[in-house]
């Protein structure tokens, strides 16, 4: 089992992430974490912090010479504004000087905070509540990513959906497309629609508005048997989507087809199952599942899109609040903000879907050290390919979002 929790606030010190249950001997470097880093600041409309914010890195346990010590990590993440701007408002003192936040966002936390914890000022709520908590899961997820990468998985996402712009749908996205994904400046693969998203970011940040849209995230090379059909919690699908939506501003999670299938006759809704003699092995020519079924990987690749609502914090403040202090009505306060966050989200969404598929594997598969886990998933996967019970997917043809042809793994 893999177990994380981060603590810190958004303009406090620094963020801090545990990670317990990782292999002994995973090599790790702040270098490779401080890239996944590097790439959640990416996106076109996102607010100024991203452009000072450098996230700067300091491994405190549980890694030794660049390998996991199969002790608990421990990771800090420095805010950079911290000693110049914020040590009086966020200092842990009693007493010191700050100015109370009494005109609660709609949309935020902040008033529901303030009464389920009974404080008068929403900062003690929003500096919680703010997405820069991300930072520290992205790191847990770097992690993930860098266990799953010694069973061959990789997990990429890519943003379909920006306010009103969307990308065509084709076929999946491959983890070597990350680099061109990664190079787009709102991580989109789909050049004419990329250019509608840049043109409606313009436009609403002109008015001082925001936009929310979706990602898709795809995990490939996972085997058959991650998560199980025997337990609610043990489901596969539903742990994904309790980890997507448990993302700052995700109202909507689906699974492979998602949404869509439910329209379908069941006669087109699923995906078949076919057996490849040559090569002893199952084949599943499309992945209306996403990947998943019973709650049970099925050897496909694991695909979710995750939907992000608008930003609630407004660069022209016109929604309606209170101010909890005179009780009168007010416009919401305004605090720094992004414009957009979705090309950002996706790299938060890639690390929650590493956690949970890193947690299963580790829990499917244990051992101590890295050599160990490796080779008990190795011996079961070879077996699995001895017997007619294996699964693979075949080479990637045609161009239906779910597929049509045959999956690249094998
Ligand atoms: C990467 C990322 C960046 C975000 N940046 C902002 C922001 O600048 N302004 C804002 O109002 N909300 C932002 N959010 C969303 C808020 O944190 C979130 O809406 C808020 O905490 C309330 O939670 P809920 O929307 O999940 O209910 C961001 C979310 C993510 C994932
Ligand atoms: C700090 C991050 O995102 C922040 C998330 C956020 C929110 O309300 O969620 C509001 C903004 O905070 P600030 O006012 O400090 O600029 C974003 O910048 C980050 O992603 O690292």
């Amino acid at each position: 089992m893999l177990r994380y929790l981060t603590a810190g606030e958004s303009h406090g010190r620094s963020l801090v992430v545990t990670v317990e249950g990782l292999p002994a001997g995973l090599e790790v470097t702040a270098q490779q974490l401080g890239v996944e880093l590097a790439r959640r600041r990416l996106g076109y409309g996102r607010g100024p912090r991203m452009r000072f914010e450098a996230d700067e890195l300091v491994l405190i346990a549980g890694i030794r010479h660049g390998r996991t010590l199969g002790s608990p990590v421990a990771i800090e993440i420095k805010n950079s504004e911290w000693e110049r701007k914020w040590t009086q408002e966020m200092s842990p003192d009693p007493g010191a000087p700050s100015t109370k936040l009494t005109k609660p966002r709609p949309g935020h936390a902040d008033l529901a905070g303030m009464l389920k914890y009974g404080f008068d000022d929403a900062r003690d709520v929003l500096e919680r509540a703010s997405a820069r908590e991300t930072a520290a899961r992205v790191v847990a997820g770097a992690l993930a990513k860098a266990l799953l990468a010694q069973l061959g998985i990789e997990i990429v996402s890519h943003v379909v959906q920006i306010g009103e712009a969307k990308a065509a749908r084709t076929n999946l996205p491959l983890p070597g497309d990350l680099a061109r994904i990664d190079a787009s400046e709102v991580r989109c693969l789909d050049p004419d629609a990329e250019a509608s998203m840049i043109a409606e970011i313009k436009a609403a940040a002109k008015v001082g508005d925001s936009l929310g849209g979706s990602v898709e995230v795809v995990a490939h090379g996972v085997p058959v048997g991650l998560g199980s059909h025997v337990h609610w919690d043990r489901k596969l699908d539903s742990q994904l989507a309790g980890a997507l939506m448990s993302i700052q501003a995700v109202k909507a999670v689906s699974i492979g087809a998602g949404i869509e299938v439910a329209s379908r006759h069941g006669s087109e809704a699923h995906d078949a199952i076919h057996y490849d003699a040559d090569r002893d092995r199952y084949l599943r020519p499309t992945w209306l599942s996403g990947g998943i079924e019973g709650g049970i990987s099925n050897g496909a690749p694991i695909v979710a899109e995750v939907w992000m609502k608008p930003l609630a914090t407004l660069n022209r403040p016109v929604l309606e609040t209170v101010d909890t202090a005179t009780k009168e009505s007010a416009l919401s306060f305004k605090e720094r903000t992004d414009v957009v966050a979705v090309p950002a989200m996706g790299v938060v969404a890639e690390a929650m879907m590493a956690l949970v598929l890193a947690n299963e594997a580790t829990r499917k598969f244990g051992g101590d050290s890295v050599a160990e886990f490796a080779r008990n998933w190795r011996g079961y996967v070879e077996n699995l390919s001895a017997t007619p019970s294996a699964v693979g997917v075949g080479p990637q043809a045609g161009s239906a979002p779910y597929g049509g042809g045959e999956l690249p793994h094998g």
